[in-house]
């Protein structure tokens, strides 16, 4: 439903997005997660045909988004950072006019506007102005007038920012709602929100694509790496080298509070190996004394940051040796 390949946009001598790739399927939600400036709405100014891109290609519903650009805004909606809302027209109003201007026939205008108050639970709201709804129910109408032609693909830029936790739930939950008979692509900062949401999320960082994969097959490429926090006291110079020669360990980091003699051990594992009973054993046999253990696990905060930093040490390695190459050439 929305394929974009090597898409790229450069401002004078900036690129917001470099050979973006990724496809969503019909029905689902895609996550498109990365932090400020990563190019999320470069990508999606570009898809709804807000701004030509550099170079490359993106299609909606078959649409190619520059040669077709008003098949693609008819199969298309978009809900931008800010949703653009006419304050002074009442939600029905609103949305009325927007069904006409996205060129819903006058006989279907009524069952539409209808259809789209009822979805996202605006029916208390039908005939208040819309500078007089809360931020929530703002972003509710932001999200009408994007259904409101029945796209078949919506697009959503940042759409809880600013929301309170309880309308970032329904708004959410919104979402999901529409999923199945919509393509939804969803861009956000929010971690737990891609987890909450999406099928497929892609992590765009500096203005490339880092990964794309389901949220829980982001996080099993890392539950290798979790860990143990354990709580002791007693005597930690002998146990600690005795814990880093356990197999499996890769890192072990000690903080010790001198007021209460204890320490907080944080150990990194590098396999999902269950070392625990081995570094449970090791502390009692030598004397100490066991206060709190507990597991710790990947989540999607810390393929997040582990995508985008391996990324980031894999272009290092490329610059430095690249500068190598380029001070020991004899050329
Ligand atoms: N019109 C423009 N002119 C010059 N540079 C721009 C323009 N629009 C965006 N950029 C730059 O392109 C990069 C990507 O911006 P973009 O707004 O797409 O990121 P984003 O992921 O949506 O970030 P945010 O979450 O902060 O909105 C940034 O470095 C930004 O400064």
């Amino acid at each position: 439903m929305i394929e974009v390949e090597h898409l790229s946009k450069i401002y004078g001598s900036t690129a917001a997005i470099e050979d973006v790739d990724f496809s969503v399927e019909k029905g689902e939600i895609l996550g498109f997660l990365g932090p400020n400036g990563a190019g999320k709405t470069t990508t999606m100014r570009i898809l709804s045909g807000y701004i030509p891109a550099t170079t490359g290609t993106a299609k909606i519903a078959g649409y190619d988004v520059h040669e077709q650009s008003i098949e693609v805004r008819r199969n298309i909606g978009y809900l931008p950072e800010t949703p653009p809302l006419y304050p002074d027209m009442t939600v029905e109003g609103f949305l009325k006019f927007v069904a006409r201007i996205k060129g819903v026939a006058s006989s279907d205008r009524n069952s539409r506007v209808n259809w789209s108050i009822e979805r996202c639970q605006l029916e208390d709201k039908r005939k208040v102005l819309i500078r007089k709804l809360s931020k929530g129910y703002k972003q509710r109408v932001g999200i009408a007038q994007a259904i409101v032609h029945d796209p078949p693909v919506i697009i959503l830029d940042e759409p809880t920012v600013g929301l309170d936790p309880k309308q970032i739930i329904e708004v959410r939950n919104l979402i999901k709602s529409l999923a199945g008979e919509h393509t939804i692509l969803l861009s956000t900062h929010i971690l737990p929100e891609v987890s909450m949401t999406c099928d497929r999320v892609t992590i765009i960082n500096g203005g490339k694509v880092v990964a794309t994969d389901t949220p829980d097959n982001l996080m099993s490429h890392l539950t290798a790496k979790g860990g143990y926090e354990i709580e002791i006291e007693g005597d930690i110079f002998s146990l600690e080298p005795m814990l880093k020669d356990i197999p499996g360990i890769s890192q072990l980091e000690i903080k010790s509070n001198s007021q209460t003699k204890r320490h907080l051990l944080s150990l990194t594992t590098d396999s999902n190996q269950e070392i625990g009973k081995d570094i449970a054993a090791l502390i009692i046999n030598q004397g100490l004394d066991l206060y709190e253990m507990k597991r710790t696990r990947a989540t999607l905060e810390d393929v997040f940051l582990n995508v985008i930093t391996e990324e980031s040490s894999i272009e290092t390695q490329e610059e430095q040796s690249l500068e190598t190459t380029d001070t020991e050439s004899p050329l």
